[in-house]
């Protein structure tokens, strides 16, 4: 499979979203990437259902919807009534993340894990042959614009075996400090799905950013 990329509107400019998410209809983007945060789980609040509704209306491609948010089982019929195509919660937040994990894939979404940086993919051993992504966090989760975790390689290597062994259709995804100087060695890694928002709307041109990392 050829690696896929998903901008990180959490880097969009809010004021102008709709002519932001036209210029990725426009673009080499895969999907949308929308990171919701709570407050409580991260210490950041982002924003929640009227934006990702507004987000949707205007979507010509899949939302990749990242939950980090506490309980998320709370929200998930929410979400995708919202409009999320996939959805991902984090492993660190779930009480019960086989039910939640049955919970997206009965709101109709393909159901994702991430881990934290800190978190061992070994963890994710009961649960993936259940999902159809694991997310691996290449940061602390909470705001875009951090460095790039160098262990990430580590784990997603780590990750491929699991799923192999699984004999597990989940893809593999890497978000947090994603840019053209590591994108080419994440996908030898094993990195399916690139995320990215601080390398490709802070420069002047986000769509041949995004053709940048497509091409890595
Ligand atoms: O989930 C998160 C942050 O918690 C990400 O999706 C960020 O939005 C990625 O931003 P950059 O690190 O690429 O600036
Ligand atoms: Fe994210």
């Amino acid at each position: 499979m050829n690696h896929l990329i998903a901008p990180s509107v959490l880097s969009a400019d809010f004021a102008n979203l709709q002519r932001d998410v036209e210029m990725l209809n426009n673009s080499q983007a895969d999907w949308l990437h929308v990171d919701v945060m709570d407050g409580l789980f991260v210490p950041n609040i982002s924003f929640g259902f009227p934006v990702v509704k507004a987000i949707k209306q205007h979507a010509e491609k899949p939302l990749d919807v990242h939950l980090m948010i506490a309980d998320p089982d709370r929200y998930i019929k929410d979400f995708a009534a919202a409009g999320a195509d996939g959805i991902t919660v984090h492993y660190e937040a779930c009480t019960h993340l086989h039910r939640t994990v049955q919970a997206i894939k009965d709101a109709g979404c393909k159901a994702g894990v991430a881990i934290n940086p800190a978190t061992n993919v070994q963890l994710l051993k009961d649960i993936i042959a259940d999902i159809d992504l694991v997310l691996i966090m290449s940061v602390n989760p909470g705001f875009g614009g951090q460095k790039f975790i160098q262990n990430t390689y580590n784990k997603i290597v780590e990750a491929k075996q699991l799923i192999a062994s699984a004999q597990s259709s989940a893809v593999i995804e890497v978000d947090g400090g994603v840019d053209t100087s590591n994108a080419t060695q994440l996908v030898q890694a094993g990195a399916n799905v690139l995320v990215a928002g601080s390398s490709i709307f802070s420069g002047g041109d986000p769509s041949s950013a995004i053709s940048g990392l497509k091409n890595a």
